[in-house]
């Protein structure tokens, strides 16, 4: 009887769980095995405890070490870590993303999965999504580290190569994940094994794992060597300028691409000197430029997709409101834009080798992670990366109340109700986080708001650097901030401020209040920003207002009928038209995977053949192969002759990858065309690069040998410059923005929505 009431508890518990993620019942079993432990290390002296994490290198179970980590977190950090926190640690070191929810601390209990694995001997990096998490994260949890005696450092942009190398010692080192990219493309280009950097990857514990693996993971990080910048043309960026919309170039309903009319190509080819943009002369230079300052000029707004400072333009990342640092378009794109807007043009440079944030997270054998919002893309992580999703209900139940969000039809409308309601709750004296979805936006509100005599504090990616203050006091008496997604994430908003001195008042007022100014293109980021207000069991409140005119309805759901039940201040109730929200952010979520899925085929290959030609450039870098496959040169020292060689093929295995890359782009540029032609855009894909990267590696020996004949070398030096094996002077590292233009891919946008969309009916 008993086994039969487990069972079906178990069944009942099963039921009630998110779907897509795994059994939390095993793991909540462990937790009695984890107290076993803990009256035993609880009588430990300091000395005892690190003794005994070193003597468990060899032999433990993830329960014992848990309980360890427990002791040492409560004695070194001052917090015992709670049930919940333990049951994270330990689906971590199943290798599971764990999703809790805001505030619980997460921080902790990566730290106590990272220690876990650290003293299983196994190198642990800490991805952090930018240098202030990974620094103050790592600073947080040192003492923790010390008293197991595991090695623990940090990287940020600035860190030197030597502090690089001594962060990778440690046993655990946290690091943004561009950071962690760019060291590992740095170090393939390095000609001596004693450059190198990055040590194998092992395990990866990555913070907000959905937002790293999922809504990142498209983003390619570059590693760029010098050549001179090709500025954009300003006579045509002022020529586009005078273009009008629907005369001379039509966008299409998505906003992803815009088309020249007949008369914009007649207008453009009067105002360049009657030319023929058609031309074969035309067509690809000028005609190409045109189209790109196009983009540039009408798709590409300024404090939306970006903000000028310090006479910089200064990309948004769109799923953070923040600046996205060391991020650009592809070259043509980012001096178009700097035209517009009449800044210096930035430099480029040659791509010399770049991959993706998916390719560098898939070399590590043991992932897993943590985040707010993880069951949502539960098929995602499974899909790309073979992670599973675990879901740890929070310490305290969550007791937030959130509204059905309310529909305006029109944009105006929308945000005088948001003012209205603003101004109701303030009088209050209830703090209020308001979360807009751009920066022009967070300036509108807050105009609004001025206006009507109430003050708000702003935070966007223009004062980010404010950041810490305003977040501090956001939850303090009578306070509005008015916020991009910048706070949506990784921001604890205490109530009644940074102490919680107004603890009491504030949770008596109903805690914060926090009102989306309109639905995000992911559920996801909904969720996060309602996350904000309720934290650790405290009251709060959400709302979302939206109108008929968002993007996520134009761009997503543009057939969306006209709402019939309409109020006087435009306050829309037609039931449909509440789905319709739903259904537009499932569209666009769905888009978004069909994307990933797609830039994943293509990148799959490239990076199998990176990993086959970087297996056989560390022989030659690490042995005397090159010397062997060219033999003696007279005169010369086998080990002059053995450096040089080593050089010259390792400048020619770089430089033909380099070439390669360009090749592989071009192809997949143009590979829509096949599609065209009925042929299988992937199969064509493959069937020419395939046979373009066999020939790599010959080619690079057939280039040594000559070069190696042909180059002075004698022992009392040689100079390889000279004979034109010759690195970029000088190189660089970025991030590339979604290219939102051009490739074959985006072309084929507007079938891809309508196919999502007609997936989702
Ligand atoms: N076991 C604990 N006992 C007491 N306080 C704790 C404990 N664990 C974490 N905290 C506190 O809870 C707060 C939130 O922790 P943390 O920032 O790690 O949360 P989070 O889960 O990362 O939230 P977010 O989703 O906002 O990133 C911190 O102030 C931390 O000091």
């Amino acid at each position: 009887m008993t086994t039969l009431m487990a069972r079906f508890k178990q069944r009942m518990r099963r039921f009630a769980q998110k779907p897509g993620s795994v059994d939390l019942a095993p793991f909540q079993a462990m937790l009695a095995d984890v107290e076993k432990h803990a009256d035993a290390f609880k009588a430990f002296s300091d000395e005892e405890l690190t003794e005994h994490a070193t003597k468990l290198r060899e032999k433990s179970t993830d329960t014992e070490l848990v309980a360890l980590t427990r002791e040492a977190a409560e004695r070194a950090i001052g917090q015992r870590p709670f049930d919940v926190q333990v049951l994270g640690a330990l689906g971590m070191l199943s290798g599971l993303v764990v999703e809790m929810a805001t505030g619980e601390g997460k921080t902790l209990a990566g730290a106590m999965a990272a220690a876990g694995f650290a003293i299983k001997g196994k190198r642990v990096h800490v991805v952090s999504v930018n240098d202030y998490l990974a620094q103050r994260d790592a600073e947080w949890m040192r003492p923790l580290y010390g008293l197991l005696g595991v090695t623990a450092g940090w990287i940020n942009g600035s860190s030197k190569a030597e502090e690089r190398r001594e962060a990778y010692q440690c046993e655990v080192t946290y690091a943004p994940v561009s950071e962690i990219g760019f060291d590992i493309l740095r170090d393939r280009i390095v000609t001596s094994p004693d450059d190198l950097i990055v040590p194998e990857p092992e395990v990866a514990l990555i913070d907000e794992a959905d937002s790293v693996l999922v809504d990142e993971a498209r983003v390619p990080l570059v590693l760029a060597g010098s050549t001179s910048a090709e500025a954009a043309d300003p006579v045509i960026a002022d020529l586009v300028k005078r273009l009008r919309q629907e005369l001379h170039y039509e966008i299409d309903d998505e906003e992803r691409n815009v088309f020249l009319t007949g008369a914009g190509s007649e207008a453009v080819e009067r105002a360049l000197g009657e030319i023929d943009l058609y031309s074969q002369e035309h067509v690809t230079s000028t005609l190409s430029k045109v189209n790109v300052a196009l983009h540039a000029q009408v798709l590409l707004h300024r404090d939306v997709d970006y903000i000028v400072r310090d006479g910089k333009v200064h990309l948004i990342n769109d799923t953070r409101g923040r600046v996205a640092k060391l991020q650009r378009w592809p070259d043509g794109l980012q001096a178009a834009v700097e035209a517009k807007e009449n800044v210096q043009t930035t430099e480029s440079g040659e791509i010399l080798d770049s991959m993706t944030v998916q390719a560098l997270l898939s070399r590590y054998p043991t992932r897993c992670g943590m985040t707010g919002t993880a069951v949502a893309v539960a098929e995602t992580l499974r899909e790309f990366y073979e992670l599973e999703v675990l879901v740890i209900p929070p310490n305290k139940e969550n007791i937030r109340e959130d509204e059905h969000f309310r529909l305006y039809a029109t944009l105006e409308q929308k945000e005088d109700a948001i003012v209205e309601e603003i101004k109701t709750v303030h009088e209050t004296g209830r703090p209020i986080l308001v979360g807009t979805l751009d920066v022009a936006e967070s300036e509108r509100i807050s105009s609004k708001l001025r206006a009507a005599g109430i003050e708000c504090v702003v935070l966007n990616a223009k004062n980010d650097a404010e950041e810490a203050s305003i977040i501090a006091d956001a939850g303090s008496h009578q306070r509005i901030t008015v916020s991009t997604q910048m706070a949506g994430r990784g921001t604890d908003i205490r109530l009644g401020g940074h102490e919680g001195e107004d603890h009491d008042r504030i949770a008596e007022l109903g805690g914060l209040y926090v009102i989306g100014s309109g639905r995000h293109s992911s559920s996801r980021l909904d969720d996060q920003l309602r996350g904000r207000a309720g934290r650790q069991g405290d009251p709060g409140g959400s709302v979302f207002f939206s109108s008929m005119q968002d993007d996520l309805i134009t761009q997503y759901a543009p057939d969306a009928e006209d709402p019939s039940e309409v109020d006087n201040d435009g306050r829309v109730h037609d039931k449909g038209l509440l789905h319709t929200f739903e259904h537009a952010q499932r569209v666009a979520e769905g888009v978004n995977l069909e994307i990933h899925r797609n830039t994943w085929r293509y990148n799959k290959l490239i990076e199998h053949q990176r990993d086959i030609l970087l297996k056989h450039r560390d022989v030659v870098l690490r042995t005397d192969a090159a010397f062997e496959k060219v033999g003696e040169k007279e005169g010369v020292s086998d080990e002059v002759a053995s450096d040089a060689a080593r050089k010259i093929t390792l400048f020619f295995l770089d430089d033909l990858w380099t070439h390669h890359l360009t090749f592989l782009s071009d192809l997949r540029e143009g590979i829509h065309l096949r599609a065209l032609a009925r042929q299988n855009p992937l199969d064509e894909f493959h069937r020419e690069a395939i046979p373009a990267f066999n020939k790599i590696v010959p080619e690079s020996w057939e280039l040594t040998r000559e070069k190696y004949e042909a180059a002075k070398i004698t022992d009392d030096g040689y100079d390889l410059a000279d004979a034109g094996v010759k690195r970029p002077s000088s190189t660089w590292t970025y991030l590339v923005h979604d290219n939102p233009f051009g490739s074959g891919l985006e072309e084929s946008m507007k079938g891809l929505v309508k196919m999502v969309r007609g997936q989702r009916r």
